[in-house]
């Protein structure tokens, strides 16, 4: 399987609905759609890590097109799996609720309605092959539904189909094969042309469209190439020239379409640009259907600028029975056979089956379509700042007092590393997630947290902070401050109005070190109590005897004042939830002037 690294939390963890953030009975987040609990075990000092801490179901992966019997197995091992092809839309649409994955091919819409009924439970869904126009990916990305593809195990087989079409078309293989089985012998009829020396335009000089080139040259074609995103270097390398689009499609005897559907290249061949090209030229198209206006492509055959086209996929499959285009004499067309070799198809669905095994394992598959792809090494590294991330959002939320609507956070990274050196995408998600679950009843993962974040009205502004020093370490810390609201805890405002939060890692766990202007140092594990008080003597024992008394667990607590005797922050970490009565008796300590209990 490509690289990727665990972090449970990240696609797969959704969390328990919870109430208002002032109230005292959320619960933690940290447990997964398909009952995969995970939690942060670890004392202070320890290394946390990400532990299953019970599976009572297994995942079901719903399997709605044929795959390769490995990919099968190896999803076998890890889930229930459903293989039921042929699903009518509603018959999908009913059966999604029950389903954490959904694995495709080209055959099945994945429409948005999918994404709507599955509610919330789909959290993966794998495409077997390249193309993903049957996927909503917008509507998958709002319900933070991972997509992941199997890019490269077909690209050979579709390639190896084009260049079957083209030298069957130019031969008249198909017909002739018909003709003779229809009792006739029709010599001078099927004469064909010949490829050598002919120049092929392949347009879209991807994985299939340089292989097909590849193999073309080797045909002894003079292959030219259109595609507006593809390196010339690479074109080069293989003696193909990338040329215009206009220059393409005017100067090819054979033109060979390899680019994806997008609204792009919808129809990109049609009435105005069939008329721009070379009559007589031969058409291939093994990428997509609803990239040659078909009615248009019928015209150009009948008037002779399309002297053949061999086609595999059609803008509607299967096309209609009496489709003008599939029954016309010069065209040749297999039903989407592109990617269909038994190598194919094993590779597919072994590709396809690791990736999603990994996505809802919470992984993050380096096949990810709709979510920004972090290197395992990064992960890896990232891996204990993404916990601080998510730890310092919740603090800060939890902090706003109700009424103030949050809109504009600030987060600021110290690190010495050079700012195209630190991948931030995963710490702003987490943030993001920090921030938004505690406080609604979406969960929020690395696929949509940007999504989520921009629908509520949220900004999250990033900004570096250079240190000299060693870049070792990705970052030094990370302050989360939210800007023009108020807090139920007037201490955590910082003397430039805002609230803030600040951490740090210490020895691998996260650690609380500043609440507004206040230093702290308290490890992010369990919950937390914060103080407010004039800095006095005997402070700390009065309250932790409190929490003793009702065998709450204290397990750090931290004082930040701003000179001695002087106004104070105690920061508590507590192993428990102290009672309703206990933290009613803290509040009433005369010298305690708020306090706040977060839950992490
Ligand atoms: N018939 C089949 O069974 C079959 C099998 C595999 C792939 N496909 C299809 O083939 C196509 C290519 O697959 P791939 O794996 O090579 O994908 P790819 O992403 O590797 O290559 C697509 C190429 O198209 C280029 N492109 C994008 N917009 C373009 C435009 N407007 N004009 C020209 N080029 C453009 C991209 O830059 C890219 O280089 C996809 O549509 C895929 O779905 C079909
Ligand atoms: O995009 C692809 O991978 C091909 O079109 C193959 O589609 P299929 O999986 O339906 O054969």
């Amino acid at each position: 399987m490509a690289a990727s690294a665990s972090l449970s939390s990240f696609i797969s963890a959704r969390a328990t609905r919870k109430s208002s953030p002032s109230s005292l009975s959320w619960k933690p987040p940290l447990s997964s759609a398909f009952g995969v609990s995970v939690a942060i075990s670890g004392r202070r000092r320890e290394a946390p890590v990400f532990v299953v801490v019970a599976m009572d179901a297994k995942p079901t992966v719903l399997v709605a097109e044929k795959l390769g019997e490995a990919g099968l197995k190896l999803l076998k091992n890890v889930a229930n799996v459903d293989c039921s092809y042929n699903l009518s839309p509603e018959e999908l649409c009913t059966k999604i609720s029950l389903c954490d994955a959904l694995i495709v091919r080209s055959g099945t819409k994945v429409s948005r309605e999918v994404f709507e009924a599955s509610g919330g439970r789909l959290k993966v869904v794998g495409r077997a092959g390249v193309g993903i126009d049957n996927v909503d990916l917008a509507a998958a990305t709002e319900h933070g539904c991972l997509v992941v593809n199997a890019p490269t195990a077909n690209t050979v087989a579709a390639a190896e189909h084009g260049i079957a079409l083209l030298t069957a078309m130019a031969r008249n293989v198909a017909q002739a094969d018909a003709s003779i089985k229809a009792g006739k012998w029709q010599r001078n009829k099927y004469v064909g042309v010949s490829l050598v020396g002919k120049t092929l335009s392949v347009m879209g000089f991807g994985k299939v469209g340089s292989e097909v080139a590849r193999r073309a040259k080797g045909l002894g074609m003079h292959v030219i190439s259109h595609d507006p995103y593809a390196p010339a270097d690479r074109a080069r390398a293989i003696g193909v020239e990338l040329v215009s689009f206009d220059e393409a499609i005017a100067t090819a005897d054979f033109i060979s379409l390899h680019m994806p559907l997008t609204p792009a290249t919808s129809k990109v061949l049609n009435d105005e640009t069939f008329a721009k090209m070379k009559k007589g030229v031969r058409i291939i198209n093994v990428a997509r259907g609803g990239v040659i206006d078909e009615e248009a492509l019928v015209k150009a055959l009948d008037v002779g600028i399309v002297a053949q086209a061999a086609l595999d996929v059609f803008t509607e499959e299967p096309p209609s029975k009496d489709s003008k285009l599939v029954l016309h004499e010069r065209v040749t067309v297999t039903p989407h056979l592109g990617a269909s070799t038994m190598e194919a198809q094993e590779g597919v669905a072994i590709e396809i089956a690791e990736a999603v095994v990994g996505a809802l394992k919470g992984e993050l598959a380096s096949t990810a379509v709709n979510a920004p792809m972090v290197p395992a090494e990064v992960l890896t590294e990232l891996k204990p700042f993404v916990q601080l991330a998510e730890m310092l959002g919740r603090l800060a939320v939890q902090l706003v007092a109700g009424g103030s609507g949050v809109k504009s956070v600030k987060v600021t990274y110290a690190s010495a590393r050079a700012p195209d050196d630190l991948d931030t995408r995963l710490l702003r998600a987490m943030i993001t997630k920090g921030l938004i679950e505690p406080i609604s009843s979406v969960f929020v993962n690395l696929v949509n947290a940007d999504f989520t974040a921009k629908q509520r009205g949220l900004r999250i502004s990033e900004e570096r902070m250079i240190l000299d020093g060693s870049p070792e370490n990705p970052l030094e810390s990370i302050q989360v401050q939210i800007a023009n609201v108020e807090s139920r805890f007037s201490s955590a405002i910082s003397d430039s109005g805002e609230i803030t939060v600040e951490g740090r890692v210490k020895d691998g766990i996260p650690h609380l070190t500043k609440v507004g202007s206040f230093e702290v140092d308290v490890s992010l594990e369990g919950s937390i109590i914060l103080c407010s008080q004039v800095d006095q003597p005997g402070m700390i024992g009065k309250v932790g005897s409190i929490l003793g008394e009702e065998n709450v667990n204290v397990s750090f607590m931290s004082v930040g004042r701003i000179a001695p005797r002087k106004q104070a922050v105690m920061a508590i970490g507590v192993d428990e939830q102290p009672s309703k009565e206990s933290l009613k008796r803290i509040g009433d300590i005369p010298a305690v002037e708020e306090f706040v209990f977060l839950k992490l």
